[in-house]
């Protein structure tokens, strides 16, 4: 079933002039991008850039963002979009102490499947993340790329029509990663999700149709991965993405925002 928006046909994101202020420090600073409906989006950048926090000011879950955030055609954070957004946090959100199933189940009552409608709900998502064969596994008992694919199967439930996914592949061996990967692409294709994937890994960049590089707080670079090589004339994304930074060294000097090494209390 495709998603259908009562927002219309524009951006699933639009942000301009983007800021956020984190413990007492300007950690994102004039953010702007626009993300296509239906489309596969990669955040990439290093450990600290603000990759985390962009996607938490997208979700409704940052606080002290300035500037413009739509999100499905409303201002983040809007109480409305709180059944059309999924986000999967670094952290997997399942409980323990139930089994991959009732984690679910559980879940599906929070978002207010209706029961006679959960199991089927709850198997077909289960058969999306390939985790059929767990499902009544106690969740304490999974691994952790298991458990991270326990957090996707919830974020799943409700049909989301924006995914926002935190560095969803970390920890995963290839295989697992190729199969999210066509996952996500199938969610996409088939049922016009928008999802927006974050990594410091650079070579999932080719299977993103966009890229956004970010660095120390900014963007550097929006568009597909064709293009930023060709336009920096390098091989590779990660060759792309040093020479952008050289780049953005020479204009900006070394200090134009502050890079990892904040406390995180
Ligand atoms: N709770 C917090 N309070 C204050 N500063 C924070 C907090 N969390 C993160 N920061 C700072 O905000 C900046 C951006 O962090 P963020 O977690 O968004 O980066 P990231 O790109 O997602 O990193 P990673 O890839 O390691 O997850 C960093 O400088 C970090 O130190």
């Amino acid at each position: 079933m495709m998603n259908k928006s009562p927002d219309g046909p524009g951006p699933a994101v639009r942000a301009a002039g983007l800021g956020v202020e984190r413990g007492g420090r300007q950690v994102l600073r004039d953010i702007g991008f626009a993300v296509r409906r239906g489309s596969v989006t990669g955040l990439l950048g290093p450990s600290g850039c603000g990759k985390t926090t962009l996607m938490r000011a997208l979700v409704g879950a940052q606080d002290k963002v300035t500037g413009t955030l739509t999100v499905l055609g409303r201002p983040a954070g809007s109480a409305a979009l709180r059944s059309r957004i999924g986000y999967v946090t670094q952290a997997p959100s399942v409980y323990t102490d139930l089994t991959v199933r009732q984690n679910l189940d559980y879940f599906a009552s929070v978002l207010g499947i209706a029961r006679t409608a959960r199991p089927g709900r709850v198997g077909a998502v289960l058969a999306d993340v390939d985790l059929a064969s767990h499902a009544d596994a106690l969740a304490g008992t999974l691994s952790g790329g298991q458990l991270s694919r326990v957090s996707l199967a919830v974020a799943l439930l409700g049909t989301p029509e924006l995914l926002v996914l935190d560095e969803p592949t970390v920890g995963l061996d290839p295989v697992l990663r190729r199969d999210l990967w066509d996952l996500f692409h199938r969610l996409a294709a088939e049922r016009g999700t928008t999802l927006l994937i974050s990594s410091h890994v650079m070579d999932e960049a080719d299977r993103c149709r966009r890229l956004l590089l970010m660095r120390a707080g900014r963007i550097l670079a929006d568009d597909t991965p064709d293009r930023l090589r060709e336009r920096t004339g390098t091989a590779t994304i990660e060759e792309a993405f040093l020479h952008l930074v050289e780049a953005d060294r020479r204009d900006n000097g070394p200090e134009n925002a502050p890079e990892d090494g904040g406390t995180r209390p």
